[in-house]
């Protein structure tokens, strides 16, 4: 099996409002694409879609393949989101320490002792990069971490799921030059290993971790939704 995703004709709607699409592209096992196209036309609603998490009022048609196995939309699939992860654009990182955010999530998803999740925890720092400088401060409240090393956090948390493929929504946009490097030399240590999708406005960006790139212009008006009597 190649592709960890396949998505064909997808496309978000609001009503009858078109938001989204058509758009068809596969992530093929450890590969890094690329998503761009200007504001407002949908990447973020993509990545939800994919997660099948999309703001109620928006639906999706199409066909979405994960793992070769067909995700109807809309049934809150928890298996899903194990396998595919979405890392969102703001780090969001919970009170409590370090070690204690980056369990959040696999907790849920892993029922074994702690020295195990302790253990899965620990290497999906290594992972995302960050291990070096946390190692010293796992018990350390995680809010003291830079902004650069929360996104990088956001990624061991997604990580330690072991995830199929992991959905990152501009993961550098709100960061300086210094820590954008840092998370594209742990986004870049993830090619070969794990299927990515990576928004992002900078082309530079795309080019430098990217093996093909993804471009998702304005939506084309669908067509109505058919009415179920
Ligand atoms: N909950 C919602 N209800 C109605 N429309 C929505 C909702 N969420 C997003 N949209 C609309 O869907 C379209 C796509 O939004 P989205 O945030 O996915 O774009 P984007 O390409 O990620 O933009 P940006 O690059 O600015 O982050 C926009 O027109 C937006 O206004």
């Amino acid at each position: 099996m190649d592709n960890i995703i396949t998505v064909r004709q997808l496309r978000v709607r609001s009503q009858n409002k078109a938001l989204v699409g058509p758009v068809s592209f596969s992530l093929g096992q450890g590969s890094t694409t690329g998503l761009c196209g200007p504001s407002g036309a949908g990447k973020s609603t993509v990545l939800r879609a994919l997660v099948d998490l999309l703001p109620s009022g928006l639906t999706r048609d199409g066909d979405l393949q994960v793992l070769e196995r067909t995700i109807a939309p809309g049934k809150g699939d928890a298996d899903l989101r194990a396998k595919v992860v979405l890392v969102p654009q703001t780090p969001v990182v919970f009170g409590g320490s370090i070690l204690d955010n980056a369990l959040f999530g696999l907790r849920h998803v892993l029922r074994a002792p702690r020295e195990v999740l302790r253990e899965r925890a620990e290497q999906a720092l290594h992972e995302a990069g960050l291990w070096k400088e946390v190692s010293d401060r796992l018990d350390s409240p995680a809010h003291t971490l830079s902004a650069g090393q929360r996104q990088r956090l956001c990624l061991a948390r997604a990580l330690a799921l072991e995830p199929a493929a992991l959905l990152l929504d501009e993961p550098t946009s709100a960061l300086d030059e210094q820590s954008r490097d840092k998370v594209e030399e742990s986004i870049a240590a993830l090619h070969g290993r794990r299927a990515v999708l990576l928004v992002s406005h900078d082309p530079a960006q795309m080019e430098r971790l990217c093996d093909t790139t993804v471009r998702l212009d304005q939506p084309v008006a669908a067509p109505p939704a058919v009415a179920v009597s």
